[in-house]
C-alpha cells in the first residue's frame, strides 16, 4: 500500500487491518524520506516505484497486489508496470492522470506549507467530513499527519518534492501498456483534488489495453446523505478509506505468498526485521530499538510496529497495540504474541485498572448511542481516555489533551444530545489530532474487545474454536492417492449402506482397482496449482472465518478438517487441546443435513471422543439450508453472475448432490432440504417455478438415486428447446470434482451436444465475502454463551432466522 504526498503509512490503518483480517499479508510502506523511513525522498513517482520494487524483492514477495492513493497511485501504477506477473492486482484510490497541480499549489507547498497544507486538506477531505464518524476529525487529523510527515524529514521539504513528482509524471500510458493484472480505480465523486473525470484518461487507457477494469466511484452529493455512510464519505472526499473492501468484492483475489527472507535488511532507511523462523525469536526490543521505525516481517505477516506512536503519543499508549495492524487473523496474532506492545496499563495499580474500565465502559455507550461507526472511533477515544486514567508519566503539553478527553468520557454518560457529543468530541479530537494525527485509529485490533485490553502481557489462547469440516479430497491426482483417499471414503458405513461382508470385497476387489486411475484423470483437469479445489476453497474459508470473526470481536480460533484425508478430524481436534482449546463447535461444510455426510463428520468427531480421556465441550452444526445469510450469499452469487453475462438465461438448473433414494425414505432430510434452498433461492431471485429446475447428480452405483439426475435432465432440456441454462450447485460450499468436472465439463458437453446453445456456469460460493459472513453468523449463533471474548462472555447473539 503506497501513500500520496505528505502522507505515511498511516493512511492505510484501517485497510490494513481489514486486509489482514481476511487473510492478506499487508506491507503498509513509508516512502523513504517520509514518516519512519530514512533515506532520500524520491524525486520522482519512477524512481519511487524503483524503491517499491526493491522492497517486494528483498522481502521476498513473489506476488503483490498494489495500492496506491494518489501520488501513491502513480507509484503503484509504475511499480505493478515493472513487477509483471508478479503484480496481481492494482487499485488506484483518488487517482488522476496527468496529475497536474496548480502552479499557486507547488509554490505554496515550497514557502508556505501550512497554507499549502490547509489548501489540500480542503480540497481533497474537506471540514465537510468532519460529522463522518463519531470523534473522527477528519480534517485535523489530515492537517496533523502533514505537519508530522513534513517534520520527519528536516533536509527536504516532501511536500514539494511529492507535488513536482506528481505534476511531471509522463509515463502512465506506457506503464498501463505494460500491465498484466486487473486494476480497480477507485475514486471520490466529491473528491476536488483529484477529481473523477480526471482518471477517465487513464481508465480508457486501461481498458483499450484490454485489462480487466472495475471503476468504483464513491457517492457523495449531500452531506446528510453521506452522514448515513461515513465510510463511503471519507472515501468520497479523496482519502482512501474504502478501498479494502472494494478489493475484497474483487473474485479473483487469492492470498499472496508468504515472504521468505530471512534477515536484517536496510533499504533506504527502512530497517525491516526478517525472520521467517520462530516468533519467539523476534525481539521487540530489537525492533523498538534505534531508528525511526522498524518494520517486523515473520512467516509472511508484515506488520508495522507504531514508532510514531511512542514518539508522538507517549501517554497515549493504548494506541500502541496497532502495531498489530498487519497480523490480522487470531492465529497471526499469537504466533506474533512477542510483538505486542502492552504499555503502562499493564503495570498500573488495581485501582487505576478500575478507572480506566470504567472510562471504556462509558466509552463504549456512548459510541453505541452515537453513530455506527461510533464504536471503533470510541475505542480509540477509550483507550486515550484510560491511557490518561491510567498514565502516571503524562508529559504537560499533552496533559490537557488526555483531561480533555477524559472529561469528555464523562460528559458521554450524560449527554442526551448526539450533536453536543460530537460537536464536544469534535473539540476534544481536534486537540488530539494536533498531538497524534493516529486518532484516527481504533486502539484495539477488531478481533479483541475492551475487556481484552485489561489482559496480560501476551494475549491468551482462544479457548473456543471452530472446526470447520468438509468432505476431504485426495492429497494428488494420481491413481495411487485416489486409491487411499477413495478406500477411506467408501469405507464409511454412512455412506455405503451395504453389510461390510458383502460390500469390502466389492470395493477392494473391483472398485479401488478400476476407479482410482479413471478419477485421477478427472482429478487432473480440474487441479490448482495450490492443490485440489476443496482443500484449497476449504482452507481458505478458515482464513477467511477466522479473521471475520475476528473482525466482529471474537477470540476464536478457527481451523479446518476433512472427514476423508488431511487435514483429518481427530488431528485437528488434538491439536486445538494442545492449544489450550476446551471448546469446539463443529461446523460442516454441507448447508444441507444427511446421515451421509453431516452425520459421518459427528460419527468422526466422536470416534476421536471415545478415544480421548479428557474432552473439549463440543457442539455440533447440524443444517443452515435455510439460514437468510446462506441464501442470501447464493443470490448474491447468481445475481453477480447475471450481472456479468447480461441479465439470467432462460432456466436456472440447481444441481445437488443426490443419495441413494432408500435413505430418504429411512428418515434422511436431505431431499426436503434441498427443495426448501432451492424455493428459497428462487423467491429471492424472484424466479417463478418456471424458470428453475432442482436436480441431483453423482449418482453412484445402481442402486435408484434422488430424481431427476442432473445430466439427463439437461439433455432433456436442451432436446426439448432450452437454449441457455445457468447452472449452479448450491449444496456444494466449495468447488471441486463434482462440480467443476461432472458439471461444468461433462454436463456442459451433454447439454451442449443436445442442441443448447449456452451453458453458464456460476461458481460456488467459494472464498465470497457473502459466504463468509452467512458462515461468521451461523458460528456466532451456535457459539451464543460460549467464552469467545465477546462483550458480556458471549457470542453475540444471532439475528432473527
Ligand atoms: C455435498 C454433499 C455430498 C453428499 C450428500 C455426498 C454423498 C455421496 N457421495 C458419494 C460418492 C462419491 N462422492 C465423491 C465426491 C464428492 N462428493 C461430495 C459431496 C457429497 N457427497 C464432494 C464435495 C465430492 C468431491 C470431492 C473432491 O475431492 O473434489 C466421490 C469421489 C469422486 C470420484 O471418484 O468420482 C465419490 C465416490 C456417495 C456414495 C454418497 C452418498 C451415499
Ligand atoms: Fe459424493
Amino acid at each position: 500500500m503506497v501513500h500520496g504526498v505528505l502522507n505515511d503509512h498511516s493512511v492505510w490503518g484501517f485497510q490494513s487491518r481489514h486486509l489482514a483480517h481476511h487473510g492478506w499479508n499487508v506491507l503498509a510502506v513509508d516512502l523513504p524520506g517520509h514518516g519512519r523511513s530514512g533515506g532520500e525522498a524520491p524525486q520522482s513517482v519512477e524512481e519511487a516505484a524503483d524503491f517499491i520494487v526493491a522492497l517486494l524483492r528483498t522481502l521476498g514477495v513473489e506476488r503483490a497486489a498494489l495500492v496506491g492513493h494518489s501520488w501513491g497511485s502513480l507509484i503503484a501504477l509504475e511499480a505493478a508496470a515493472r513487477l509483471g506477473d508478479a503484480a496481481t492486482h492494482l487499485a488506484l484510490v483518488g487517482t488522476a492522470y496527468p496529475m497536474k497541480v496548480s502552479p499557486a499549489l507547488i509554490e505554496a507547498a515550497l514557502n508556505e506549507p501550512e497554507k499549502a497544507l490547509r489548501m489540500v486538506n480542503v480540497f481533497s477531505r474537506s471540514s465537510l467530513a468532519s460529522p463522518s464518524g463519531a470523534g473522527f476529525w477528519t480534517f485535523g487529523a489530515g492537517m496533523a499527519l502533514g505537519r508530522r510527515v513534513l517534520r520527519s524529514n528536516p533536509q527536504v521539504n516532501v511536500f514539494h518534492r511529492g507535488f513536482v513528482a506528481c505534476d511531471r509524471y509522463a509515463g502512465a500510458e506506457a506503464a498501463v501498456a505494460a500491465l498484466a493484472c486487473p486494476v480497480l480505480f477507485a475514486l471520490g465523486a466529491q473528491d476536488q483534488m483529484t477529481q473523477p473525470r480526471a482518471a477517465q484518461g487513464l481508465i480508457a487507457a486501461a481498458r483499450a489495453a484490454g485489462l480487466d477494469v472495475r471503476v468504483e466511484t464513491l457517492p457523495g452529493k449531500s452531506s446528510r446523505r453521506m452522514q448515513r455512510t461515513p465510510a463511503r464519505l471519507r472515501m468520497a472526499f479523496g482519502a482512501p478509506w474504502q478501498c479494502a473492501a472494494l478489493l475484497l468484492d474483487r473474485r479473483q483475489l487469492r492470498r499472496e505468498q508468504p515472504a521468505q527472507a530471512g534477515e536484517v535488511f536496510h533499504h533506504g532507511g527502512l530497517r525491516s526485521l526478517v525472520r521467517p523462523g520462530d516468533a519467539g525469536a523476534v525481539d521487540p526490543d530489537g525492533l523498538h530499538a534505534g531508528l525511526q521505525g522498524a518494520m517486523g516481517v515473520e512467516r509472511g505477516i508484515v506488520t508495522h510496529v507504531e514508532h510514531g506512536l511512542r514518539r508522538h503519543a507517549e501517554p497515549l499508549r493504548g494506541f500502541v497495540e496497532d502495531a498489530r495492524i498487519g497480523l490480522g487473523d487470531a492465529e497471526g496474532a499469537r504466533r506474533h504474541a512477542p510483538l505486542e506492545v502492552f504499555p503502562s496499563p499493564m503495570r498500573c495499580s488495581a485501582a487505576r485498572m478500575l478507572s480506566r474500565r470504567r472510562a471504556l465502559r462509558s466509552w463504549e455507550r456512548w459510541a453505541c448511542a452515537c453513530t455506527t461507526s461510533a464504536r471503533t472511533t470510541a475505542a480509540v477515544s477509550a483507550s486515550a481516555s484510560s491511557a490518561a486514567v491510567a498514565g502516571a508519566r503524562v508529559p504537560s503539553q499533552s496533559r490537557s489533551t488526555c483531561s480533555a478527553l477524559r472529561m469528555a468520557g464523562q460528559i458521554g454518560q450524560r449527554v442526551s444530545s448526539r450533536s453536543r457529543v460530537i460537536a464536544r468530541m469534535r473539540a476534544v479530537s481536534s486537540m488530539v489530532a494536533e498531538n497524534s494525527a493516529t486518532i484516527a485509529f481504533p486502539s484495539l485490533p477488531p478481533h479483541m474487545n475492551a475487556s481484552a485490553a485489561d489482559r496480560s502481557q501476551t494475549a491468551p489462547m482462544p479457548r473456543t474454536a471452530v472446526l470447520l469440516c468438509n468432505l476431504g479430497t485426495p492429497e494428488a491426482p494420481t491413481a495411487p492417492a485416489l486409491r487411499r483417499y477413495l478406500a477411506q471414503f467408501l469405507s464409511d458405513p454412512r455412506i455405503v449402506e451395504i453389510p461390510r461382508a458383502a460390500w469390502l470385497p466389492i470395493l477392494h476387489g473391483i472398485i479401488l482397482r478400476i476407479r482410482p486411475a479413471k478419477s485421477a484423470a478427472k482429478y487432473a483437469s480440474i487441479w490448482m496449482p495450490e492443490g485440489s479445489p476443496l482443500a484449497v476453497w476449504t482452507e481458505r474459508q478458515a482464513t477467511l472465518l477466522r479473521g471475520w470473526l475476528g473482525e466482529a470481536g471474537l477470540r476464536v480460533q478457527v481451523r479446518h478438517a476433512m472427514r476423508y484425508g488431511q487435514p483429518s478430524i481427530a488431528g485437528q481436534l488434538k491439536a486445538l487441546q494442545a492449544e489450550g482449546v476446551d471448546r469446539v463447535l463443529v461446523l460442516p461444510l454441507y448447508p444441507q443435513y444427511s446421515g451421509t455426510t453431516t452425520a459421518s463428520v459427528s460419527d468422526d468427531v466422536c470416534a476421536y471422543a471415545l478415544r480421548t480421556r479428557r474432552l473439549p465441550e463440543l457442539r455440533f452444526v447440524n443444517s443452515y439450508h435455510d439460514h437468510p445469510a446462506y441464501i442470501d450469499a447464493l443470490a448474491r452469487s447468481v445475481r453477480a453472475h447475471w450481472q456479468r453475462e447480461g441479465g439470467p438465461a432462460e432456466q436456472l438448473v440447481m444441481s445437488f448432490h443426490g443419495i441413494p433414494e432408500r435413505a430418504v425414505r429411512l428418515g434422511d432430510p436431505y431431499q426436503q432440504e434441498c427443495l426448501a434452498t432451492a424455493a428459497l433461492l428462487a423467491q429471492a431471485l424472484g424466479l417463478a417455478p418456471d424458470r428453475y429446475r432442482v436436480t441431483f447428480q453423482s449418482r453412484f452405483g445402481k442402486a435408484k438415486w434422488l430424481e431427476p439426475y442432473t445430466e439427463p435432465t439437461l439433455i432433456e432440456m436442451a432436446r426439448g428447446g432450452t437454449r441457455s441454462v445457468d447452472v449452479m450447485c448450491p449444496g456444494f460450499t466449495s468447488d471441486c470434482l463434482e462440480t467443476l468436472e461432472e458439471i461444468n465439463q461433462e454436463a456442459r458437453e451433454a447439454f451442449l451436444h443436445a442442441g443448447g446453445r449456452e451453458f453458464r456456469y456460476i461458481p460456488c460460493l467459494n472464498a465470497d465475502s457473502a459466504w463468509i459472513t452467512a458462515l461468521s453468523r451461523i458460528a456466532q449463533e451456535h457459539l451464543s454463551g460460549w467464552d469467545t471474548g465477546a462483550p458480556g462472555g458471549a457470542a453475540a447473539p444471532g439475528p432473527a432466522r
